[in-house]
């Protein structure tokens, strides 16, 4: 770059020799070998190499697991750096978006430059990029349909990583394009992690978990979209629980058939929508009754078993729900759910809403929900109404997942401790795979009596 009292810009052995700089690994590795050639001749330099590289090969046959895992995200990492990114594909695609400055004074081209490229998996590339003075990450999501475009990749989102650094997510591939199968249920309540259960894949390659401790889960998704999956999903992780009383459902289902299948192992079942007020309100009474136990016993939060069971409140079309009645109802109900959003975690007292639309009859309450989903939804404003300010900007484009069988299943979560969204696609529940659920529950039922408020 000139200097702001010269118009000559930097020579170009400079410029090799900061690059070297920054990329030690380009002298640091030829130095290595033609030393190695030098000392200990070449045919046993030859003979290291090709062992490392039958090593990796007998690594990426032996262990898929722990080579996926640990070697493959550096490898194509290195791969996308060195060939799919290299020079002028990068700088071109950047150059005809606009995203470059100029030296006022020598007329010089700045193109931010990659810093560290990371591939945590075959679809999915995160490009560190370093800003010039000037640039600003608003640029970058202005332009990132033409980017998107320019690199040939199917979706960018980006993100602020520190002052004059962004990352942008590339999504290189749809990376779901098979249903995932649903979850295996184990016999044994022991062997379930509340806090950590499978409910499906993430565009990274791993496994999609959720929380059903202490979480209000929230999901957001078109009709079709299949917000049923990421539920029966979660239930037949909790299938064993639930089986020995220390999970109890509490279901309202207005629609009156999404759950029906489960109204045989729900603690309480509801469809009416009088039915389903009183079933949120013994909801409320429930955990107010748990709040003053665990005040007697001087206990903070409870543990979840067949005395202290997790209660989940599951509320299928949380729009209409919240629309049915008079105005006051409606109010009657948010109340309600907001005394479970706050006061129902240490309880034991969850609740899962599902809606189609997060219009403003849902939004108010969607603030109560810890963990929230968005699956194909009709509109791009629903996106941030669900996941939160920007979210689509930073590339979760739900609006935009097409509405087709296949693409059932397939959302957005917000990373923890980032604000990146992750793409993800739910476990498929069948018909019969539900019925199987339903089985294994009723075949060795130890919860409380079944009371069908119906
Ligand atoms: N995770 C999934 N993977 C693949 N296909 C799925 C998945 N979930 C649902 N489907 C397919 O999509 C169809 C619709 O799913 P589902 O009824 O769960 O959608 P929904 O979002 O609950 O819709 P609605 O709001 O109308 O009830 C299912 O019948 C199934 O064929």
């Amino acid at each position: 770059m000139a200097s702001e009292f010269s118009k000559r810009t930097k020579g170009a052995e400079v410029k090799a020799a900061a690059w070297l700089g920054r990329h030690p690994g380009s002298i640091l590795a030829p130095a290595a070998v033609t030393t190695a050639g030098l000392e200990l001749g070449w045919i046993t330099t030859g003979g290291i190499l090709g062992g490392t590289a039958a090593s990796l090969g007998a690594w990426y046959r032996a262990h898929p697991d722990t080579f996926d895992r640990f070697a493959a995200p550096r490898i194509r990492a290195w791969r996308r750096r060195w060939i799919t990114y290299l020079g002028p594909r990068w700088r071109n695609a950047l150059i005809a978006c606009d995203l470059f400055t100029t030296n006022r004074k020598t007329g010089e081209l700045h193109v931010p430059r990659l810093l560290r490229i990371r591939s945590y998996s075959p679809s999915v590339d995160t490009l560190y990029v370093k800003l010039h003075p000037g640039q600003h990450l608003r640029q970058f999501e202005a332009k990132l349909p033409e980017l998107t475009e320019a690199l040939k990749v199917e979706r960018i989102a980006i993100e602020r990583v520190k002052p004059r650094v962004i990352a942008l997510v590339v999504e290189r591939s749809e990376p779901f394009t098979e249903v995932i199968e649903a979850p295996e249920m184990v016999y044994d309540s022991d062997a379930i992690e509340l806090t950590n259960l499978y409910v499906g894949e993430t565009e990274y390659g791993g496994d999609w978990r959720l929380s059903a401790l202490g979480q209000h889960l929230f999901v957001a998704g078109a009709t079709g979209a299949g917000k049923n999956s990421v539920v029966n999903a979660l239930l037949r992780g909790l299938a064993p629980l639930i089986r020995d009383g220390a999970v109890r459902l509490w279901i309202c289902d207005s629609k009156q058939m999404e759950f029906a299948k489960l109204a045989g192992i729900a603690y309480r079942y509801a469809c009416e929508e009088g039915d389903c007020a009183e079933l949120v309100e013994e909801y409320v009474a429930d955990m107010q009754a748990t709040q003053r136990g665990l005040a007697d016993q001087g206990k903070r939060k409870i543990t979840p078993s067949s005395v202290t069971p997790l209660n989940v409140l599951i509320l299928d079309e949380m729009g209409a729900l919240l629309a049915y009645g008079d105005a006051s109802a409606a109010r009657g109900l948010k109340r309600q759910l907001a005394l479970v959003g706050s006061q129902g975690r240490a309880t034991g007292h969850s609740m899962v809403g599902l809606v189609q639309e997060p219009t403003k009859d849902t939004v108010p309450v969607r603030d109560l929900f810890t963990t929230r989903v968005c699956l194909r939804v009709t509109s791009a404003a629903h996106v941030d109404m669900v996941l939160g300010e920007n979210a689509r900007l930073r590339g979760a484009l739900a609006d935009e997942i097409p509405n087709a069988p296949e693409t059932s299943g397939i959302g957005y979560v917000i990373r923890q401790r980032s604000r990146v969204p992750m793409r993800v696609r739910a476990a498929y529940v069948d018909d019969r795979e539900l019925d199987e659920l339903v089985e294994f529950v009723r075949a060795g039922w130890r919860g409380a009596g079944l009371r069908v408020v119906a």
